[in-house]
């Protein structure tokens, strides 16, 4: 449905053009559910802009169904396909209608269905008084759950989500977990989230992320119980609940300018990691790693 071929893009600022993603490809099937993780400022969320066609792309191609985006009238159909919900997400909510008013032009006054609304609003812990109120009289993390609602409701045939979870306590994200799951027949789906649990809950794949390159991706059971890049190992062994629970995990973002990005903070590095790494495949799963698989069966070694 969606492919993202050799990307390269950034932002255009009065300063200059600044590259932010890197040879990025990047796939999306229809009825599944991907997940994006990896550090702050790792390129996250430029990555998602630049897949709804918003920033200059300065290689590469992003196909819908196998039509590049940059044609003007793919473009067209593309953009009424997608929607990118967002904390912040304006583009959804009007901040001076009331949210009945908004969902309700959203439907088509007609097509007001008052019960799948509610529906919705209880799985998202959204009380039903939410209605009556404007958007500027909600709290941050009522309106992020009132723009995460509405995304559900249009029934896209793509929902690009930025950090969903941020804000919602356990119900809401289970709830929101169980509406995504169920949506999905309908809805293909890209989350960003800097919590990953819950992307390893619901994701079929997941992608990591580290100074706007992809460093490894697959089926997220391989990515959570076989990592290939260090950067991911640590990622997940950061996660509380998972093995070695005492290990500290800081972020930094360390510019290099040629071989891994991962390589000043990596554990199993060595020469060879200077190099240009090159995107190798493992069947369907890919990493960024020239040490793969030594550090893996040396990393017992190394606790
Ligand atoms: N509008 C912009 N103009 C210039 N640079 C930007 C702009 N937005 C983001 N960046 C830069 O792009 C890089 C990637 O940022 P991005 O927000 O994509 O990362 P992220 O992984 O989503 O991080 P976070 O988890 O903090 O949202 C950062 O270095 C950031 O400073």
């Amino acid at each position: 449905m969606l492919t993202v071929k050799n990307l390269g893009s950034g932002y255009k600022t009065t300063d200059g053009y600044i590259k932010i993603l890197n040879d990025i490809n990047f796939y999306l099937n229809k009825n599944e559910i991907v997940g994006i993780i990896g550090e702050i400022g790792s390129g996250k969320t430029t990555l998602l802009r630049a897949i709804r066609g918003d920033l200059y792309i300065d290689s590469g191609d992003i196909l819908y169904n196998g039509e590049s985006i940059f044609s003007r009238e793919v473009y067209k159909r593309y953009r009424e396909k997608v929607i990118y919900a967002r904390q912040d997400s304006l583009n959804i909510l009007k901040p001076g209608y009331s949210v009945d008013f908004q969902i309700k032009k959203l439907f088509g006054h007609g097509k007001y269905d008052l019960n799948y609304v509610k529906r919705i609003f209880d799985y998202l812990d959204l009380p039903m008084e939410t209605l009556n109120n404007i958007p500027s009289r909600l709290s941050d993390g009522t309106r992020h759950r009132v723009v995460i609602a509405m995304s559900l409701m249009i029934r896209p045939e793509i929902l690009l989500l930025d950090e969903p979870f941020t804000g919602l306590d356990i119900d809401a994200i289970t709830g929101l977990l169980k509406l995504l799951k169920e949506i999905k027949d309908y809805t293909s789906i890209i989350i960003v989230s800097s919590d990953v649990v819950p992307l390893f809950r619901i994701c079929d794949r997941i992608y990591a992320m580290r100074n706007g390159m992809i460093l490894e991706d697959g089926k997220w059971s391989e990515i959570l119980y076989k990592p290939h890049h260090p950067y991911v190992y640590d990622i997940i062994n950061a996660i509380p609940s998972f093995e070695n629970r005492n290990r500290e995990f800081t972020f930094t973002n360390n510019m290099v300018n040629n071989g891994c990005v991962y390589i000043k903070r990596c554990r199993f590095m060595n020469e060879s990691c200077k190099s240009e790494i090159l995107y190798r495949y493992d069947n369907d799963h890919g990493y960024r790693c020239i040490r793969y698989p030594d550090w893996y069966n040396d990393r017992d070694k190394e606790r």
